[in-house]
């Protein structure tokens, strides 16, 4: 039996999908359950910054072309529909999902990002939210990963091109050589607040896979494999 659909029935998504919240613009909040899913399964996330596209796309393609009963993990595709729509890093709010998670070392106040790849400094100015967890697509991703309790969590995220993986794992030298991309223990600057700050006081792994500054196009040819085998991946026996 072949593991992958024919490209002629990749057009639409396998059936299954599932609402988990709704947007501040009042999207919804979609996540495609595991077909396969035990205490093992893990949740593969993108998408929480709007204008990282690349991931999104190549996720989408993965989860079309897996042969729909042989997917181990949970997937949303999209944390920040609106962002995408409106081709934001932010929420449709204007704040950085990514610096609002009820972590313990989020900070209130704004954050920077860098505008593009060749901007030399973090100068384009984002807020952090209210409070911790402030915004509804924050607030819904937490309760999902609460019902689900997944055995861990890579979030995709460009252009930074490396793996991250603080706990040294062998998920993350995995996905380091799949993707061929460099394994680091840190993004190398201080991101409070983030979903990986979130994860790491509930002791829950999180994998940050961030690709580099790549198409749609272009990732969805070098990168589909990978991602096609990550959704049904298990630990060597
Ligand atoms: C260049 C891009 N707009 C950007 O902001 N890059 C990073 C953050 C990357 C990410 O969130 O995945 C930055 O340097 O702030
Ligand atoms: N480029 C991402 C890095 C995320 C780092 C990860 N460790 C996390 O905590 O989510 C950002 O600036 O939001
Ligand atoms: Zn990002």
């Amino acid at each position: 039996m072949s593991h992958t659909r024919p490209r002629t029935e990749r057009g639409a998504f396998p059936p299954g999908t599932e609402h988990y919240g709704r947007s501040f613009l009042d999207a919804p909040l979609i996540w495609f359950p595991a077909p396969q899913a035990d205490r093992n399964s893990g949740l593969i996330i993108a998408g929480t910054h709007g204008d990282e596209n690349s991931s999104i796309v190549t996720l989408s393609c993965a989860l079309r072309t897996l042969a729909p009963e042989l997917r181990r993990h949970h997937v949303v595709l999209t944390v920040n529909p609106d962002g995408c729509q409106l081709g934001l890093r932010a929420n449709a709010r204007g704040v950085d999902l990514n610096r609002n998670f009820p972590a313990a070392n989020w900070r209130e106040g704004e954050t920077v990002y860098r505008w593009n790849s060749s901007a030399a400094d973090r100068d384009v100015v984002l807020l952090t939210g209210d409070k911790p967890g402030s915004e509804p697509e924050t607030q819904a991703l937490c309760n999902l990963i609460h019902k689900l309790h997944p055995a861990w969590v890579v979030s995709f995220h460009d252009p930074l091109a490396c793996i991250e993986d603080p706990a040294h794992t062998a998920l993350g030298r995995w996905l380091a050589d799949a993707f061929s991309l460099p394994l680091v223990t840190s993004v190398g600057y201080e991101t409070p607040g983030s979903f990986g700050s979130w994860c790491a006081d509930l002791s829950l792994h999180c994998i940050t896979a961030e690709f580099p500054p790549i198409s749609s196009d272009e990732a969805s040819e070098k990168y589909l494999k990978a991602m096609t085998e990550l959704l049904r991946w298990e630990p060597q026996r």
